[in-house]
């Protein structure tokens, strides 16, 4: 076994030091072909993602996938890049989120972020915490409801970089956080503000999940559960009914059966019912992303427009919003400590 990690610099901390790492899924480093491309083999290429062996995936993968998959993708990364950034969203806004918890935990708390899959590197994140004299390390996979294709993979990952270190760090993974208070607080705040910016009054919010194959679930991954659960706090929250704010889910790959509702048929077939304007909210992403703003803000809203619907208006995501940071730092150092921080 090689230990390839560069001896750290950083002198061991006498009285330790924890360093602060957060991660998201991950995104193409451009939009040509070749990026996503890149992007989308590494992805596909998991096999928490993708369970079937991969003497029979890969040459699909491979081949069909990759020669027909990048370029359609590339196109839909295209309508949401953020060119003053030349980054997708994902991107822009975890870093973000990084540079927002720094700012609030002070230099002697050092945060990173990475990617389970791109750039930067989970291994990177690492490297730079213990070069800043980590010898231990708190990480929070960024998805507020548990799953192995993403929760599971992340920690899968980090694990895998400390495979490569003589010195290694301590660790303590966070769990998924589906009714933590925070979270909730944020969601509806985000929905009453989002509301009261409209002229107009949706009949429906509609929260659209990303979607997970029903064989996961089957095989006992609960990330439905987790799901309903979000769903059920934030219906208390503001008061409404399974009605007014049913669950959905979004994303479908591939030609398996996946867990449903499903979204757009569910969506396209609202008008006839007499529900013309909706909002739709997707508390399964912590940042907007291709999912949300090109599936579900341009996709989606064409084909709801063209079953007869009138008005479709997308609820961000937390993003970088004061709020995402105040659920994120909570998560991080404890409700508690992070109480005592802000009143300093
Ligand atoms: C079998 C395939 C997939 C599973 C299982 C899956 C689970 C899953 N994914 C997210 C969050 C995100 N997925 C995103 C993009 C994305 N997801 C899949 C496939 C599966 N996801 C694909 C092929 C793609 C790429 C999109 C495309 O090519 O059009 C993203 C956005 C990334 C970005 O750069 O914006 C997120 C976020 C969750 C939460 C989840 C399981 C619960
Ligand atoms: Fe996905
Ligand atoms: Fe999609």
């Amino acid at each position: 076994m090689a230990f390839l990690h560069k001896p750290s610099s950083a002198p061991v901390p006498e009285a330790g030091k924890t360093g602060y790492l957060i991660a998201n899924l991950g995104t193409p480093d451009g939009t040509d072909y070749r990026s996503v491309r890149r992007y989308l083999s590494e992805f596909l290429s998991d096999r928490r993602v993708i369970e079937a062996p991969p003497a029979i995936w890969q040459p699909i993968l491979q081949g069909v996938v990759l020669t027909t998959r990048p370029s359609r993708s590339g196109e839909a990364y295209a309508r949401i890049w953020n060119e003053d950034e030349d980054a997708s969203p994902l991107r822009v806004y975890t870093r973000s989120q990084a540079e927002k918890l720094r700012l609030r935990l002070g230099d002697d708390r050092p945060v990173a972020w990475g990617m389970r899959y791109g750039q930067p590197s989970i291994s990177e994140a690492v490297e730079s915490l213990m070069d800043q004299g980590c010898d231990r390390i708190v990480f929070l996979p960024l998805y507020p409801q548990y799953s192995a294709t993403t929760t599971a993979t992340a920690n899968d990952q980090l694990f895998r970089a400390l495979m490569k270190l003589r010195r290694q760090p301590a660790i303590q993974t966070l769990p998924a956080f589906p009714d933590h208070p925070l979270y909730i607080d944020a969601l509806e705040k985000s929905v009453r503000a989002h509301l009261a910016s409209l002229s107009w009054k949706p009949q429906q919010i509609v929260a659209s999940f990303h979607g997970l194959p029903k064989s996961c679930v089957e095989k006992g991954d609960y990330y439905p559960e987790d799901c309903e659960r979000t769903l059920r706090a934030l219906r208390e929250r503001l008061s409404v009914s399974e009605e007014q704010m049913p669950i959905t889910y979004q994303s479908r790959f591939g030609p398996m059966e996946w867990v449903q509702p499903y979204t757009a048929p569910f969506v396209s077939a609202l008008p006839e019912q007499g529900i013309t304007r909706i909002a739709v909210i997707m508390p399964g992403f912590i940042s907007d992303c291709i999912e949300t703003l090109d599936e579900i803000g341009n996709e989606l809203r064409e084909s709801f427009l063209e079953a007869g619907g009138e008005e479709l208006t997308l609820i961000p995501c937390l993003n970088d919003s004061d709020d995402a940071i105040d659920l994120l730092e909570a998560l991080l150092i404890g409700s508690e400590e992070s109480r005592q921080n802000r009143s300093r």
